[in-house]
């Protein structure tokens, strides 16, 4: 089999030695939108962790058999072409969820301990300059107590509520927004929102979800909330984010994904300076055990797919 792999450099130099008993394995380190379709003109299987595959692009393919995604999130491919050209998809769940979360709650911990601000004084010279043993310019609060909101309560979601729970704090579920009927062990989704002390998104970016965190929601939070997003780029809109750190309407938000990636320049929240915001470049999932795991996943994926199981598959 002729399997092309379009953003090799994602992988971190992690070998694809487990690809190979398939077929050639074409690898490149990154493809853009012009490169994309010489490459994977012949190819039967196709492996990207974030190049994009559209109905356009799907629709001039007849070798495509198989799109690997290298990742959880699939918002990359156009699921729907996919299945009108009969080309299965899979992705690999569940391969990064201790980095996630440790990412998670390093985000939190941060922010909460405001450990980003004494580290730094730390390297300025003011503690030092201390007249106390301690410095405490500013404020530290616990998670033990606190109503910690869970948007999206699939395998990440869950794992999250596990280790807020292990913390002490409160684990609330919200319902889906808009639902009628509040499911058992949910909370309505406005509800979840006004009475939270933190917010973690762990659900998929869907036409549903996009936006989802706009200004009216945001209005909805505490001014004492931290929001946490390491789901997707898009489903907080990142202005009206800017605005209420920058008003103090939220104390903080941990964000590692952007709507656009890498980082435009003039992104609101690459732009804003304020220190309520932790900004990571979307490193949630990359431990080198992640990393690996996402490798022997792909392969399963292939495996699978040739063997006629429906492992991980999505179209
Ligand atoms: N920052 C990073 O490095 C990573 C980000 N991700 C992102 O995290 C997302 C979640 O991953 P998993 O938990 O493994 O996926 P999952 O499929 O196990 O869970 C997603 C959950 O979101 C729920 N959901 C879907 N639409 C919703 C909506 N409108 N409102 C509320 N909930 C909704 C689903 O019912 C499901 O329970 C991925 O789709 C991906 O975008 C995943 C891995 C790494
Ligand atoms: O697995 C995912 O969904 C990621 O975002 C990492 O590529």
């Amino acid at each position: 089999m002729n399997i092309v792999v379009l953003d090799a450099a994602t992988l971190a130099g992690v070998s694809l030695d487990p690809l190979r008993k398939f077929g050639t394995v074409t690898e490149y380190d990154t493809t853009s939108a012009e490169q994309l379709m010489s490459r994977i003109q012949s190819a039967e299987v196709v492996v990207t962790n974030k190049v994009v595959l559209n109905a356009d692009t799907l629709s001039q393919l007849p070798n495509l058999r198989l799109i690997c995604v290298a990742a959880t999130g699939t918002n990359n491919i156009d699921l729907e072409a996919a299945r009108a050209h009969n080309i299965a998809v899979t992705n690999v769940a569940g391969y990064s969820t201790p980095s996630v979360v440790l990412h998670t709650f390093t985000l939190l911990g941060n922010l909460m301990s405001n450990i980003h601000r004494y580290a730094q004084d730390c390297a300025n010279g003011a503690w030092q300059r201390s007249d106390l043993f301690c410095r405490l310019d500013y404020p530290i609060h616990d998670l033990s107590g606190k109503r910690f909101v869970i948007v999206g309560y699939g395998n990440l979601g869950q794992a999250v509520a596990k280790v807020a729970s292990a913390f002490g704090a409160e684990v609330v579920i919200a319902e889906r927004p808009g639902q009628e009927t509040v499911r058992a062990e949910r909370v309505e989704f406005t509800e979840a929102l006004r009475s939270a002390d933190i917010v973690s998104i762990h659900c998929p970016l869907t036409d549903t979800t996009r936006d989802l965190f706009d200004a009216d929601t945001l209005a909805l939070l505490p001014a004492h909330a931290i929001l946490l997003n390491t789901a997707r780029g898009g489903i907080v809109n990142e202005q009206a984010l800017a605005d209420v750190l920058a008003s103090k309407q939220l104390l903080g938000a941990g964000v590692d994904v952007l709507s656009v990636e890498p980082a435009a320049a003039d992104n609101p929240l690459v732009q804003y300076q304020g220190n309520n915001l932790l900004l990571t470049p979307h490193t949630a999932w990359a431990s080198q055990e992640s990393i690996t795991r996402l490798i022997q996943g792909i392969a399963e994926n292939i495996d699978s797919f040739l063997q006629g199981r429906e492992h991980n598959r999505l179209v």
